[in-house]
């Protein structure tokens, strides 16, 4: 297969950790086949300081006419910091997503058996734990309208939902639920907002379309707490944008790091994938972040195109790296890899699965070897 991927890798980590799934998709290339052609395009922070704006109409461009954009993260402290800045990194993904059509955005959280242990929660919470979160991408309050008084003393956001913007990503997220273990949990915040009621009532009634799917309820309050305390009730999660966004962080937790999260943001007709963190500005440069989100996120591009066993061949890697051991130090404090080693390795197994001559000696980073 022929594909043209967009690669914005934007700021902080992103770069680094981009490299490495963009080298995993190499591999793929190679092993199977296909040609690749990967686009480099500004955005977030770095396109402001080149261009001024933080989605260059070349970049939306591009990421408009090529067959898939992987994302890396956006966000620098220097916007942060300055809540009157006039422009910000978060505008450049916000629009991109909005403008691309990228209304559904999956996040995969699973507890590897490998990393039971690494969790801060108890191995038997989070065992066997495999959740789909289907989180709205493209309206609620991050895209509602936004005032501060003239004073500069009273602001608001809106948060706006239509029924068409909530129908398209039930219906996808009841298709997941069939394929998965038929249970779909709306998660919001009906007893107080009027939009998640609308959320309820539109899911509610589509419900009849999937009556092989169990439906039911949750605040997100409660949520959030049920999400430490019991994990494995859930399999697929269906929320707004703002809830999706801070229960799948919460949820990371369970599999031991946020650096493992990957997803995919999906519309009628683009498609972007991109790790759940943002731009870890503190370890930038330090080759401690973890690639392995931004690695899954290039598997589910592949999965996105039905390329099931290539992208089954990412996840292979990935999980005998974390078998392995073979991981950067949020997962391993004692002898962890580089990010780039990390996506050397991931790359050399993908080549070469059967192949026990990986020279893991030369991996670990300092002193220490390895197993
Ligand atoms: N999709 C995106 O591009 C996102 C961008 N952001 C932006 O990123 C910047 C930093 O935001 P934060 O709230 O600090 O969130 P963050 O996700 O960048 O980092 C939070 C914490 O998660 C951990 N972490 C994140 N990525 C990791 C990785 N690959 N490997 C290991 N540990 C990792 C670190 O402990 C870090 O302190 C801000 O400017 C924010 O607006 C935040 C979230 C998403
Ligand atoms: C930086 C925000 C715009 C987005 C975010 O936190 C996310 O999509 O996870
Ligand atoms: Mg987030």
């Amino acid at each position: 297969m022929k594909l043209e991927i967009a690669v914005l890798s934007g700021d902080g980590i992103g770069p680094e950790v981009t490299a490495q799934a963009v080298k995993a998709l190499e591999a793929i290339a190679h092993s199977f086949d296909h040609t690749f052609t990967f686009k480099d395009a500004l955005v977030g922070a770095i396109a402001i300081d080149k261009t001024g704006n933080p989605l260059p109409e070349e970049t939306l461009q591009l990421c408009a006419d090529t067959d898939a954009v992987l994302f890396g993260a956006i966000g620098d402290p220097k916007y942060d910091n300055d809540p009157s800045a006039p422009v910000r990194p978060e505008q450049g993904l916000l629009r991109l997503r909005k403008e691309l059509g990228l209304y559904a955005n999956i996040r995969p959280v699973k507890a590897y058996d490998t990393l039971l242990e690494k969790s801060p929660l108890k191995r038997n919470i989070i065992e066997g734990t495999d959740i789909s979160i289907y989180r709205e991408l493209t309206g609620g309050i991050y895209f509602g309208k936004k005032q501060l008084n003239e004073a500069g003393t009273v602001a608001s956001d809106l948060c706006e939902y239509s029924k068409e913007e909530i129908e398209r990503i039930t219906r996808l997220a009841f298709k997941a639920a069939q394929k998965r273990r038929n249970k779909l949990t709306l998660v919001d915040k009906a007893n107080v907002l009027e939009s998640s009621r609308l959320w309820r009532k539109v899911v509610t009634e589509i419900s009849k379309e999937y009556p092989d799917v169990d439906l039911d309820f949750l605040f997100v309050d409660n949520a959030a707490m049920q999400m430490i305390l019991n994990p494995s009730q859930f399999d697929v999660i269906l929320t707004e944008n703002m809830f999706g966004d801070i229960i799948s962080d919460e949820a990371s937790v369970i599999g031991g790091s946020i650096g493992l999260l990957a997803s995919a943001s999906v519309g009628d007709t683009c498609c972007m994938f991109e790790p759940i963190h943002g731009s870890y500005p503190q370890a930038t440069g330090k080759g401690i972040a973890n690639p392995i989100a931004a690695i899954l996120s290039a598997a589910m591009l592949l999965e996105h195109f039905d390329l099931l066993e290539e992208s089954q061949a990412i996840k292979n890697a990935v999980e005998k790296a974390l078998e392995l051991n073979l991981t950067t130090p949020d997962l391993n404090s004692i002898n962890p890899l580089t990010t780039e080693k990390v996506g050397d390795f991931i790359y050399d197994y993908i080549l070469n699965p059967e192949d026990s001559n990986i020279n893991f000696e030369n991996i670990h980073v300092g002193q220490s070897t390895i197993i």
